[in-house]
């Protein structure tokens, strides 16, 4: 079968060719009012204007005012049905054989925008941010570097999709610089703690989901519904000192080592556009409570890398390749837990699936495990690094080879700047 081409040129390694067309929200000048728009090729659709030429003419989006806000919060809530039709629009709107759009010159310069000419923002409003801890080898590495060999992995690990509450005010797009933080740290041998800026600054590979609609207070998400309350995927950088960290943790958890900044990737990939990716979920012993049960448990092929530019360098180097499908715990596994308890979610809550580890030594997701907790070094463009320098940019990526073309996340960026005095 021929590949869907639009007539907006893609380069074949692109992330947004037409079978991904992932949302976002950007101003085209800085004194222009946010509005939504879709990634194609090297091009932003600015769908406030296409819904403005009333394009969007489908029963569901007909009438609606989803793509005339500055934020994409009321377009998630609509469910999938309004995704679905809004997916259709747009991809016929864009395909190389529809005239509407490509022949209509005023309208193509009006809505097709160079994506290096505008500015892009966060997609959604964050009510709340919840980072999980579903990598097994992410938690195994985690449990020896911090509490030694005897139990590294703890039994409720295995019954539950572990988690913490973050903070959803320091969610910041790709590209925001990340302030050194302060605070306190302990180091082993040391009898007082130490106050200054974080000795131990980290980052953390993970992907996020994007709620769709949310539950009602008190009413829980059944686990075979889940999948309905996911809108789509980023890409996310969990910031972390793990000196600050190390200290203040126990018994309740991060704290100031990771609330100080979160990055997020600026386009939200549909799981429209992942279904071909999606594939199997590793088997779960013991088998989780039936709550956590699933008809069908998948999770999805995305391959995820870490780069390090460091600091006064041109170029970037990878120091982790891993791959979202080495989750222990569903996305949608995930999602009904948070709801058991009644809690209930809001569209655009972030949930964060935790460090992706993967089994092999390079698909360790963040420098505390690369390096052992700085016991090692890895090697980056000739440089031997421990954790993070003021300066040193890391440049999160993700994507799916299909045939013929490339979904992508684009990228999740951040630069360390000095902690201030
Ligand atoms: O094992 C610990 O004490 C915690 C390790 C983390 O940093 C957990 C975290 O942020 C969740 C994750 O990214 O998997
Ligand atoms: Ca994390
Ligand atoms: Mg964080």
């Amino acid at each position: 079968m021929a590949v869907l081409q639009s007539f907006v040129s893609v380069h074949p390694d692109s992330h947004f060719p037409i079978q991904n067309l992932p949302y976002g929200v950007f101003k085209p000048q800085s004194a222009s009012p946010p509005r939504p728009g879709v990634a194609i090729g090297d091009f932003v659709l600015d769908l406030s204007e296409i819904s403005s030429a009333g394009l969007f003419d489908g029963p569901l989006l007909k009438n609606s005012d989803c793509f005339l806000q500055p934020n994409l919060n009321k377009f998630v809530s609509l469910g999938r049905p309004a995704w679905k039709e809004a997916r259709a629009t747009l991809q016929k709107l864009l395909s190389a054989t529809e005239p509407t759009l490509r022949d209509n010159v005023v309208l193509r310069q009006k809505s097709l925008l160079p994506v290096s000419t505008v500015e892009l923002l966060l997609p959604v409003v964050v009510g709340d941010y919840t980072d999980f801890f579903t990598s097994l080898h992410h938690t195994k590495n985690c449990g020896l570097i911090f509490r030694g060999p005897q139990t590294p992995v703890l039994d409720n690990w295995y019954r539950l999709p572990v988690a913490y509450h973050g903070r959803a005010s320091s969610v910041v797009i790709s590209g925001t610089d990340i302030v050194r933080p302060r605070g306190q740290a302990h180091p082993i041998g040391s009898s007082t703690p130490y106050f200054g800026p974080s000795l131990k600054l980290d980052f953390e590979l993970e992907m996020a989901t994007i709620v769709g609609p949310g539950n009602e207070l008190g009413k829980p998400v059944d686990i075979n519904n889940a999948e309905d309350h996911i809108f789509g995927l980023v890409v996310m950088n969990d910031w972390s000192a793990r000196d600050i960290q190390a200290w203040e943790y126990i018994p309740l958890g991060p704290f100031l080592g990771k609330s100080f900044g979160t990055t997020i990737s600026p386009w939200i990939v549909t799981l429209e556009a992942l279904e071909p990716f999606a594939c199997e979920a590793p088997k779960q012993d013991p088998p989780p409570l039936p709550y956590l049960t699933e008809k069908v448990s998948r999770i999805y092929d995305i391959s995820l890398e870490a780069h390090i530019k460091p600091a006064g360098h041109e170029d970037s180097g990878v120091v982790s390749r891993t791959n979202l499908k080495h989750l222990y715990w569903t996305l949608t596994q995930q999602l009904a837990h948070h709801t058991i308890n009644g809690c209930n979610l809001r569209p655009g809550d972030l949930l964060g699936t935790g460090t992706v580890s993967g089994p092999e030594p390079e698909s360790r997701a963040c420098l505390l495990e690369l390096t052992w907790n700085g016991q090692n070094a890895v090697p980056v463009n000739g440089l031997n690094k421990k954790f993070l320098e003021d300066g040193d940019e890391v440049i999160l990526t993700g994507y799916c080879k299909g045939n013929g073309y490339t979904i992508g996340f684009g990228t999740c960026s951040g630069k360390i700047v000095p902690a201030a005095p």
